[in-house]
């Protein structure tokens, strides 16, 4: 068995119950066999694959917590640091009812590897609850907030562990925890970024991720000979990723004529109107079935659907394994040019594979979505030096470093052999820098 089976096989057999961390861990390690076979003895010797795949530490903890009825709930936090070689852990929280240990890991794996992508120096991480927002008053949420966040600041600090938001997480969540931590620990600092701009969150980073995934997407049709203006777009999701990506998609010329959350999905043949999106999600907190108030002429679905329209583009923005095989088989049926990821793995392996058979431009999320963690690393430097930056300061950062990815994941397909495998391509680039910062600081 080669090395790389050995310890996928163990990933499986020591970590029962952890599907997606175990899908993460396959689509990485069975891509970077090439390069792995060149330094086989070695990597080997220093057990640099068992290292990379075992978290440096995983805190799970209870979270208690009264509803406004008086009575106390408990959920279960996490907080996974995965990887800290090239810098202090960065990655998100999520709050949503379907959170395991094993969504934190497989999250805080492909983390490790993104932040790597961004040139910047932030190590692997990320954590959240099975705690669910939804249908919460804001004092309820707050009382959570504190709690979790009670627990959590044992183990976090600016230059140790950042965390920042994802799924059930925004600037509401962020708030009241960078609260809470400022209470405990007497310690104004930039332990937590996406805050809100008046106590120093960076201008952009609510854009960061959806404007990343479009700049990285533009760049990827230009360096393939295709212009993103005029295409049509398909989106899943209708939160923050979702949202921006739809408005930059829109400011490029390309048109997004879904968006969808978890009970439905809207097919809008004129381009869903951002603003109203805004309204219904950001400000209301509303089901999407309030579109049609605003847009008369659109459809609204129940259940599942949006990669069944006819589209060039599509950009999965809302969770992982949402977009199938048989959505893949739809997508290259209906002559789908480019998939781009703005969730984290929302493409099952086997749709990856089929895209990738039928010559469909794909780019994974590990690359696609990491504007949103480059941005918070801007907001990073932004607290360290007491200085906020403009928007567009910011903004053409944020362009800069998408299109670095782009071209960096493209020169790391080609020169393994793997042309246009832009799986392979961010999976090689992201590997390289970290198992050689772990290599240099020794068996740690
Ligand atoms: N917020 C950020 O900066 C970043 C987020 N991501 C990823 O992007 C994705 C979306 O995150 P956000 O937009 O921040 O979250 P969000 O909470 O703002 O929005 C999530 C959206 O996805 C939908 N959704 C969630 N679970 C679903 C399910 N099981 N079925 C159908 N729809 C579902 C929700 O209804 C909502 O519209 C996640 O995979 C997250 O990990 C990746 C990089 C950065
Ligand atoms: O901004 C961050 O630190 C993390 C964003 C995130 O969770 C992600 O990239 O998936």
């Amino acid at each position: 068995m080669s090395y790389v089976d050995q310890v996928i096989e163990r990933v499986v057999r020591t970590t029962p119950g952890e599907p997606e961390f175990h899908q993460a861990v396959k689509e990485v390690l069975d891509t970077l066999r090439p390069i792995i076979a060149l330094k086989e003895e070695k990597y080997k010797r220093q057990a640099i694959l068992e290292r990379l795949v075992e978290p440096e530490r995983q805190i799970k903890f209870r979270v208690p917590w009264i509803d406004d009825s008086g009575q106390v709930h408990v959920n279960t936090g996490y907080r996974v640091q995965f990887n800290s070689a090239i810098g202090p852990y960065k990655g998100g929280l999520r709050f949503h009812p379907s959170v395991n240990l094993g969504i934190i890991k497989f999250l805080g794996f492909e983390q490790i590897f993104k932040n790597s992508l961004t040139g910047l120096p932030i190590g692997g991480g990320k954590g959240g609850s099975n705690f669910n927002p939804k249908g919460k008053s804001d004092r309820e949420v707050m009382a959570f907030c504190q709690s979790y966040m009670t627990e959590l600041h044992k183990y976090i600090g600016a230059d140790a562990d950042i965390p920042a938001g994802d799924i059930g997480v925004g600037s509401r969540e962020i708030g009241y925890m960078f609260g809470q931590y400022k209470r405990i620990c007497g310690s104004y600092e930039g332990v937590l970024t996406g805050k809100g701009v008046t106590f120093g969150g960076s201008l952009a980073r609510k854009e960061a991720t959806g404007y990343g995934l479009m700049y990285l997407t533009k760049e990827l049709l230009a360096i393939n000979g295709i212009d993103i203006s005029g295409k049509i777009c398909s989106v899943s999701g209708a939160g923050n990723v979702a949202i921006y990506a739809i408005e930059k998609a829109h400011d490029l010329g390309a048109k997004v004529v879904t968006c969808s959350d978890s009970t439905g999905w809207i097919y809008d043949p004129d381009g869903i109107d951002v603003k109203a999106l805004k309204e219904i999600k950001e400000v209301r907190r509303e089901r999407l079935t309030e579109y049609k108030n605003y847009r008369p002429n659109a459809e609204y679905h129940e259940g599942k659907g949006v990669w069944s329209v006819k589209v060039d583009i599509a950009l999965p923005c809302a969770t992982q394994n949402e977009l199938h095989l048989e959505d893949a088989k739809m997508l290259v049926k209906n002559g789908v040019l480019a998939v781009c990821e703005g969730a984290n793995m929302p493409t099952t392996l086997d749709a990856t594979a089929y895209l990738q058979q039928n010559k469909v431009l794909f780019a994974p999320g590990k690359a696609a979505n990491a504007g949103g963690v480059a941005t918070s690393a801007l907001e990073m430097s932004q607290n360290s030096e007491r200085i906020s930056w403009s928007f567009e300061k910011v903004d053409s950062k944020l362009q800069n470093i998408m299109i670095g990815i782009t071209h960096n994941i493209d020169e790391a397909a080609k020169k393994y052999g793997m042309d246009g495998n832009y799986v392979a391509g961010a999976n090689i680039a992201g590997f390289n820098k970290v198992v050689n910062a772990m290599i240099c600081q020794g068996v740690c």
